[in-house]
């Protein structure tokens, strides 16, 4: 592979074999951008049958209800990737994840009233699921829950760099969210505004926490090893969510297994 061909035209994994010399912060965001553009959770069957209004009531209550398992881990990592830093500057910057996620105190000075758990909670009940069961975590799938510990561990055992790189999915979100929203409310007639506003406050805090880990991870990995760990995080990531619609595609759309359990959508018993 010559090393001298253009960041952006390589594959993520031509990438993670080509990193013999250090590439310029630019690159290495070009690169990133590249896992994105071809790992992302938008590119998955499941979102685009969702964004093509191809999915049941049924289909669409297991993707809220196994991604509040997800939502609800958010706020755990940050909280370990805050516990691993002794700078100030930098937990005063990360800490305002948890406060989006969580809510703030009462007095404490926060965007939204209500944190991000609280909305998606309002969107599991605006697709009629009970907010009990959704809460439970008991009737997510197993793979949901290996994946979403997995982002737990990686984040726990890994260096610094690796977990804030792993945060770097949130430079695409916006994406999926500005292509999600308008067609669900267009698709699906049970679905209303009210119902998806957790998406609204993501759209300036995700971009807001994207530029600063992409500042941190471009100052930090400064030899190739590290801008290749930084990547493989990123891919790492996308496989994460990748594996959560994987694993709801083959319970709840085909060949349609559900694992004893799970989620069984009314009228399917
Ligand atoms: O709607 C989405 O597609 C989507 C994706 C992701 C992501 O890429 O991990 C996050 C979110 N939403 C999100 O709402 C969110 O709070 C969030 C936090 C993180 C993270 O890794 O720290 N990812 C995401």
């Amino acid at each position: 592979m010559p090393s001298d061909r253009p960041v952006a035209a390589l594959s993520a994994a031509d990438f993670m074999a080509a990193t013999d010399r250090l590439l310029t912060p630019a690159e290495l965001e070009a690169a990133l951008r590249r896992v994105g553009a071809e790992r992302y959770h938008m590119h998955h069957p499941f979102h685009r049958l969702m964004n093509a209004g191809g999915l049941t009531r049924g289909q669409m209550q297991a993707w809220a209800l196994n991604r509040y398992c997800y939502q609800a881990a958010i706020p755990r990592k940050d909280a370990i990737i805050l516990s691993r830093s002794d700078d100030p500057a930098f937990r005063r910057e990360w800490r305002k994840r948890i406060v989006d996620h969580d809510g703030p105190a009462d007095g404490e000075h926060g965007g939204e009233k209500d944190g991000g758990i609280k909305r998606w909670l309002k969107l599991a009940e605006g697709v009629g699921l009970d907010v009990d069961r959704v809460v439970s975590q008991r009737y997510a799938l197993p793979a949901t829950r290996f994946a979403v510990g997995a982002y737990l561990d990686l984040v726990a055992s890994s260096s610094m760099l690796v977990a804030v790189a792993s945060s770097l999915t949130e430079l695409f979100s916006p994406i999926a969210i500005g292509e999600r929203v308008p067609a669900m409310l267009a698709r699906y007639d049970y679905i209303t505004e009210e119902t998806l506003s957790y998406f609204t406050p993501r759209l300036h805090q995700a971009p807001r926490d994207a530029e600063h880990a992409l500042a941190l991870v471009t100052a930090w990995a400064d030899t190739p090893d590290k801008q290749r760990d930084a990547i493989g995080a990123l891919i790492t990531k996308c496989d994460i969510l990748w594996a959560m619609l994987d694993a709801l595609h083959f319970a709840y759309v085909e060949p349609g297994l559900v694992p004893p359990g799970a989620f069984r959508p009314a009228g399917t018993d």
